[in-house]
């Protein structure tokens, strides 16, 4: 067997379409949606994802504005800008890009903004609602992970779905996602003894463990669905997954490479969730 590979821009052009007609349509009744985007420090990786972020938004035709700080910005400067976003009215999104320099208390920081305009999905809130299967903004790399699952038509009900990574950006929220649809969740770490006793089961295998070539072919069923979402540096300047990509790709029925997969979606997803939020904000307000 040999996996059909999940092509993460082209599913993010099919979701991007959907958000110009969406942004369209606010623009139609007076409302830009916007996107205020925090940067703190020089980590030259944020800085391409938040140009990247501003470009999406252009293409779809939202209204974006970046803040950067310098690294050893007060905490207390960076919450007094998120309060002044959270009151402006132009402002329906709101993020702080990840990570932030050591000093700083992340879990603050990210409770200072509004729930309402919380369009990553990291406020304390947001989380608990994922939990209870309430989301109103779902993260954007797992929502990102569910929309390509949806566009290939993957079934998720009833389904062995193992987790590697129990991050809070992805491992944690994905596995909440999926629990939600019904799938038997399992979550692991690369640290896990015996890894491959896990993910042989999985019907769908999501790696997100940041360490290159952990998941090798003997690891993974055949016929499984295994979705790529680590992004290591290679010393040979290579960006290359969790996944030895092309011997999995011998038995998985799907998979996501990297680049190319997850990482488009992530941004397309936060460019959904800001124009979700425009359009709840606006109803909000039309009363
Ligand atoms: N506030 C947030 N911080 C971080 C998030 C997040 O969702 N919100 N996720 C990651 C970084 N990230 C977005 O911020 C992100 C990572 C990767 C990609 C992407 O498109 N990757 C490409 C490859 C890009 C490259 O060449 O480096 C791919 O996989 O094809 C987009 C967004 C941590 N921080
Ligand atoms: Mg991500």
């Amino acid at each position: 067997m040999v996996a059909k590979i999940i092509d993460g821009k082209a599913v993010a052009q099919h979701v991007r379409a959907q958000c110009r007609e969406e942004t369209a349509a606010l623009k139609a009744r007076g409302v830009t949606p916007g996107l205020a985007v925090i940067i703190v420090g020089d980590n030259p990786a944020s800085k391409v994802y938040v140009a990247n972020k501003v470009k999406a938004c252009t293409e779809v035709g939202l209204h974006s504005t970046v803040y950067a700080f310098a690294a050893d910005t007060p905490d207390a400067e960076v919450e007094a800008k998120i309060l002044a976003l959270n009151a402006d009215p132009l402002v329906h999104g709101i993020l702080v890009q990840l990570p932030l320099p050591k000093h700083f208390d992340a879990k603050r920081v990210l409770a200072a903004i509004s729930v309402d305009k919380d369009v990553d999905g990291f406020h304390l809130y947001n989380v608990g609602a994922l939990a209870q299967g309430e989301t109103v903004f779902p993260p954007c790399t797992p929502y990102g992970v569910s929309k390509m699952l949806e566009y290939e038509n993957i079934p998720i009900e009833g389904q062995n779905v193992v987790v590697v990574g129990a991050s809070n950006i992805v491992g944690k929220p994905m596995a909440m996602m999926l629990m939600q649809r019904d799938a038997t969740v399992c979550i692991c770490h690369a640290k896990t003894r015996d890894l491959a006793q896990f993910t042989i089961l999985a019907d769908i295998l999501v790696v997100a463990a940041g360490v290159p070539n952990l998941i090798l072919p003997q690891m993974v069923r055949t016929g499984a669905v295994v979705i790529d979402v680590g992004i290591n540096r290679l010393p040979d300047g290579r960006l290359v997954g969790d996944v030895d990509f092309e011997g999995v790709r011998q038995k998985a029925s799907y998979i996501s490479p990297v680049p190319g997969g997850v990482g488009p979606m992530t941004i397309t997803m936060l460019v959904h969730n800001t124009i979700q939020a425009a359009r709840r904000q606006a109803e909000l307000a039309e009363g």
